[in-house]
């Protein structure tokens, strides 16, 4: 006999653990059903020890500028990548065990098998067989390697491997220049490995507007060596792996892939529930309520494919949670996007992308922001560099959309978002607080050019007149 659920959550990782939370609140009879290791992909091989090596190569990064300040010495200074890589472990098994002892609570719900559909509501265990009510598939993504370079598997690394490293290659390609390729190949460049990047096109960190595409690609050409041209493995030499791209060709230690992650489909039997398919080959789904077509199947966090960042795959886990247990579907509003690389400077998309407002053939009128003259960051060597580019709505100038990439654009790009988000008008914006001498300085510029592009006249200077208390009377 089947043991019987009313939900049973596949893959413990952050969408399937805010799932539970959610779930939790419903039913007590459900389980969380996890065969790889514990502790999440953000904690282990993701956000966490990419970030805890980003802070130390940014660091060590300022030595290269302390002769101009005036401070002598720092070209002595040597990174020593065996205990960089050993502080990087040491603080991801803090993160990561801290999330295992988080599941102390409910250890006795987790099952440590791979899970395969029988049918919609039947799982395959292995060695045993359990049926759920609903069924919340929160299986991830994993770094995708092609066929024709798996024999080549010796030199090549990708991030589940790559903080495991003891010590760090003397030469390595990094292949693919989105978001973990300039995150991790920046930081390896600045602690001292010889990196060469690869690029099929001009761009950088996951920018979709070709003027900060190409902006950002020659400014990150100008700090580490980039190849353009599809990234190509040609075979092994007596010194290492021959790689290439474009014309070049170049022998080095190891490979970082950093060519995207595929959704973790495919080890779950799917074809057993007889689904329809999009034409990238994924479930047809209801993106606000995560049902998968008619059955009480729900995909949740990177496995969707739709936004795989961390506080989407958390918001994920409790939509899924919620309509796995409720008799009805309810739709779930997404928040207002928001995409962050930690490169340096930081790459961002707040609200919709450029490509997305071209796809969707949406009106809007552009302000441009620089960090280039920007005397607060040109104090800070290195700093004075970035641009952005802030799409708002041709009437009122409401902002729709940003692409950044400036120093401080992590906190700059939620400012932008938490303005879209609370729907305001530039003139509303203009008539906020802006602190002198402080990087946000830029975007004003920006805003100046939408407010004078915009149908509804916004005038200037904004600060507006009190009509409660008339002409010098208190
Ligand atoms: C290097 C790197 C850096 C990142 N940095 C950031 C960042 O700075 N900010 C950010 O927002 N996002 C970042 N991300 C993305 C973020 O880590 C993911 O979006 C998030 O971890 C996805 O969570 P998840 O729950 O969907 O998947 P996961 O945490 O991967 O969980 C999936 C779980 O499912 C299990 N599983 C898979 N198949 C089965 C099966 N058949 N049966 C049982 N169990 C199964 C796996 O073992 C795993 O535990 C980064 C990712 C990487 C790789
Ligand atoms: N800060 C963050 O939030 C963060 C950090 C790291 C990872 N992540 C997540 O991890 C996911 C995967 O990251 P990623 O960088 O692997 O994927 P990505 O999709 O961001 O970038 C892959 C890049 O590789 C290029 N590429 C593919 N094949 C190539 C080839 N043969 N030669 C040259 N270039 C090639 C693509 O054109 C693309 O630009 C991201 O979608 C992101 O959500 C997020």
């Amino acid at each position: 006999m089947s043991k019987e659920y009313d939900v049973a959550i596949i893959g413990a990782g952050t969408a399937g653990l805010t799932a539970q939370e959610e779930v939790v609140k419903h039913t007590d009879n459900y389980v969380l059903i996890d065969d790889g290791p514990l502790g999440t992909t953000c904690a282990r091989v993701g956000c966490m020890p990419s970030k805890a090596l980003i802070a130390v190569a940014d660091d060590f990064h300022k030595c290269s500028f302390f002769d101009e300040y005036g401070i002598l010495g720092a070209k002595g200074l040597v990174p020593d990548h065996k205990k960089i890589m050993a502080r990087v472990r040491s603080m991801r098994d803090e993160f990561s065990g801290g999330v295992i002892q988080e599941m102390s609570g409910f250890m006795d719900k987790v099952i440590r098998k791979r899970a395969r559909f029988l049918d919609a509501n039947t799982l395959d265990l292995g060695d045993e067989t359990i049926r759920a009510k609903s069924i919340i598939i929160a299986t991830g993504s994993k770094p995708y390697i092609p066929e024709p370079w798996l024999p080549f598997k010796e030199f090549i690394i990708d991030t589940d491997q790559f903080f495991e490293l003891e010590t760090l290659p003397r030469t390595m390609a990094v292949f693919g220049l989105g978001v973990i390729g300039i995150e991790l190949g920046q930081a390896l460049h600045r602690i001292g490995v010889q990196v060469t990047a690869v690029s099929r096109r001009k761009t950088a960190g996951g920018l979709t507007d070709p003027k900060l595409e190409e902006y950002a690609f020659e400014h990150f050409s100008k700090e580490m060596h980039i190849e353009l041209g599809t990234a190509e493995i040609f075979g092994k030499t007596e010194t290492g792996l021959e790689v290439g791209a474009g014309s070049k060709r170049w022998t080095v230690d190891r490979v970082l892939i950093a060519t995207g992650r595929r959704p973790m489909l495919h080890n779950l039997n799917l074809e057993s529930l007889k689904l329809d398919m999009d034409t990238k080959g994924m479930p047809v789904f209801d993106s606000e309520t995560l049902q998968i077509g008619n059955l009480p199947v729900f995909l949740a966090g990177d496995v969707n494919g739709l936004k795989p960042i961390l506080h989407e795959a958390a918001d994920d886990g409790t939509i899924a949670g919620y309509n796995a247990c409720a008799g009805t579907m309810a739709r779930f509003k997404k928040r207002i996007p928001l995409h962050i690389t930690f490169s340096s400077p930081d790459i961002a998309i707040a609200g919709l992308s450029h490509k997305a407002l071209t796809e969707k053939g949406i009106d809007y009128v552009v302000g441009e922001a620089s960090w280039e003259e920007l005397g607060r960051a040109r104090m800070i060597l290195g700093k004075a560099a970035g641009r952005a580019r802030i799409y708002a709505d041709p009437q009122k100038g409401r902002l729709l959309g940003a692409e950044i990439m400036a120093p401080a654009g992590e906190h700059m790009a939620h400012l932008l978002a938490w303005a879209m988000g609370a729907n305001l008008t530039i003139k509303e914006i203009l008539g906020m607080p802006f602190y002198h001498p402080v990087p946000e300085e830029a975007l004003l510029d920006a805003f100046f050019q939408i407010a004078a592009q915009i149908t509804e006249p916004v005038p200037m200077p904004i600060l507006e007149k009190r009509k409660d208390r008339p002409h010098g009377k208190e």
